[in-house]
């Protein structure tokens, strides 16, 4: 039978979560549940030893010390930013999987027994050294891996709190539970929920990025001392861009005489995958510009001496009509099983990319990759396992891809699909074994496979030059044929498809 795992969503940096983690080792249950680490604060970009979180965390510390007496713990003097050790976590995921246990206990360890800051580089390299792995460079592909695994818990019915576990028939625990509790729900499915209040209540601040003078920085941080928002500043439109690529805040606020052109709109939007609040403001009684910043395409305008005392209120109001629009736009994009881009999405974003191949005359290459007797899979164990397969293989084709701008989704069904920028025949069938390697690698047993014992797929592969005499359909096509061919030669294998070269 195929393992069904419970999966937990947790952040290093909340003691519920480090609770769970030791009690589940002492259970014997960690090898039982797939750990997924995600940032309760995605947007905090630092540590932080800002007294009212900390006042927070030793309630929570409290709280922990009554509920799991048997765990060792102390109240660290600061809550690290864990955005680089996840990345380190899911590198040796990747690298070093015998090791992940390891570097994660060692991780909680040295935050929850010994009081250091695992937002350090050092600290997490002396760890790494600890368990005999050699420095490590971090793939910047992984950010992605993180990201859906944010986007999942972000998007799932956690009510956005830690510890939370859920299993594969999409049941939700949360909370720190006891090992009565535990068992029940990892090994018999058998859900009772005792300790839910017992949850990271560490709320996530909005993160504002913000270009403005010195003067209206400091009104800035004077009226914002009881809000909920981290606010960062930046000297040039350049680096704020760069920063909101990187951060995607929550909304972007500049004082319109940094900007007089509102160039600002224009690069944002012209990125369609960031749809992130521009609101400008002025600091001055000076003639408005507010037409044409709307006309930009900025949020809103504000001035800033009229309205100081509602400001703050006025973001908050962009905000949660972003988070709200975010969700929708995330229902919208992203097949609720696996995470990955549906067919909508894909359609975009071959749309999109087709455009700019035949621009700049480049190749674009689609794999469509298919699971072997995927019906008779689901006859023989069942539709639940069949989800889980599912996942499984969506999982590993992401963990195939190395470049930022590929893009992984599920078709439909069984059939999944990947889109390469700029690419070579070579390059595509280097792909496509590295897919059937990682399938393989992930060992799904498949009894009733005619093509191996285990879980396989096959692929069509096609490439073209993106020109106006073809479009990606015919690339869907011939990428469709090839896929053809490859169940037709067995299965388990992968074919390949070249549309003919533009006759002008
Ligand atoms: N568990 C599960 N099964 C699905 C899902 N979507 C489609 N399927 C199943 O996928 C199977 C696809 O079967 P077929 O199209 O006959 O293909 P196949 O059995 O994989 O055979 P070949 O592709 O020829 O190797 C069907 O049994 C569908 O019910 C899903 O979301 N979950």
């Amino acid at each position: 039978m195929p393992d069904h795992k419970t999966i937990v969503y947790a952040d290093f940096n909340c003691p519920f979560c480090y609770v769970l983690h030791q009690r589940l080792d002492n259970l014997g249950l960690l090898n039982k549940v797939n750990w997924r680490v995600i940032q309760h604060a995605p947007g905090a970009s630092s540590s932080s030893n800002d007294p009212k979180q900390l006042d927070l965390l030793k309630t929570e510390y409290q709280l922990v010390l009554k509920r799991a007496p048997e765990i060792k713990i102390i109240n660290p003097n600061l809550i690290p930013n864990t955005e680089l050790a996840n990345n380190y976590l899911l590198t040796i995921m990747q690298q070093y999987p015998e090791k992940t246990h390891m570097f994660r206990s060692l991780a909680y360890e040295a935050l929850w027994l010994n009081n250091l800051d695992i937002s350090e580089k050092s600290i997490l390299e002396s760890i790494i050294e600890q368990i005999n792995i050699k420095p490590l460079s971090l793939p910047q592909k992984f950010d992605n891996k993180l990201d859906s695994w944010q986007q999942l818990w972000f998007h799932g019915d956690f009510d956005l709190r830690i510890p939370a576990l859920t299993n594969n028939r999409g049941e939700v625990m949360l909370g720190l539970q006891n090992a009565k509790s535990l068992n029940n729900f990892i090994k018999l499915g058998i859900k009772n929920n005792n300790e839910n209040n017992n949850v990271c209540g560490f709320k996530a601040k909005d993160r504002i990025d913000i270009l403005c003078l010195p003067d209206s920085e400091a009104t800035l941080i004077s009226l914002s001392e009881n809000e909920s928002f981290e606010m960062v500043f930046h000297n040039k439109i350049s680096e704020l861009f760069k920063s909101t690529i990187k951060h995607h805040p929550c909304l972007i606020l500049v004082e319109s005489k940094l900007d007089m052109q509102f160039s600002l709109c224009s690069r944002i939007n012209e990125n369609q995958n960031i749809t992130i609040p521009i609101i400008y403001f002025q600091n001055s009684t000076f003639e408005s510009q507010e037409m044409q910043a709307l006309y930009m395409g900025a949020s809103d305008y504000l001035h800033f001496p009229q309205q100081k005392n509602s400001f703050f209120e006025r973001l908050k109001v962009h905000v949660r009509y972003k988070k709200r629009l975010d969700i929708l736009a995330n229902h919208a994009t992203h097949d609720p099983l696996t995470g990955l881009f549906n067919r909508r999405e894909i359609d975009d974003f071959l749309e999109r990319n087709w455009r700019n191949a035949c621009r700049y005359k480049t190749e674009i290459g689609v794999l469509i990759i298919d699971i072997d007797y995927f019906k008779d899979y689901n006859d023989h164990y069942g539709h639940i396992n069949g989800d889980e397969a599912l996942i499984k293989v969506a999982s590993a084709l992401e963990l195939s891809l190395f470049r930022a701008d590929d893009l992984v989704g599920r078709i439909g069904g069984e059939e999944f699909i990947v889109v390469v920028n700029q690419t070579q025949n070579q390059s595509l069938l280097t792909l496509a074994q590295r897919i059937h390697d990682k399938i393989s690698a992930i060992n799904i047993p498949h009894a009733k496979s005619k093509a191996s014992k285990k879980l396989t797929v096959s692929i069509g592969i096609a490439i073209s030059q993106a020109h106006a005499d073809n479009n990606y359909h015919m690339l869907l096509e011939y990428a469709d044929k090839a896929l053809y061919f490859a169940k037709s030669n067995g299965r388990n294998t992968s074919e390949f498809a070249q549309l003919p070269a533009p006759t002008y």
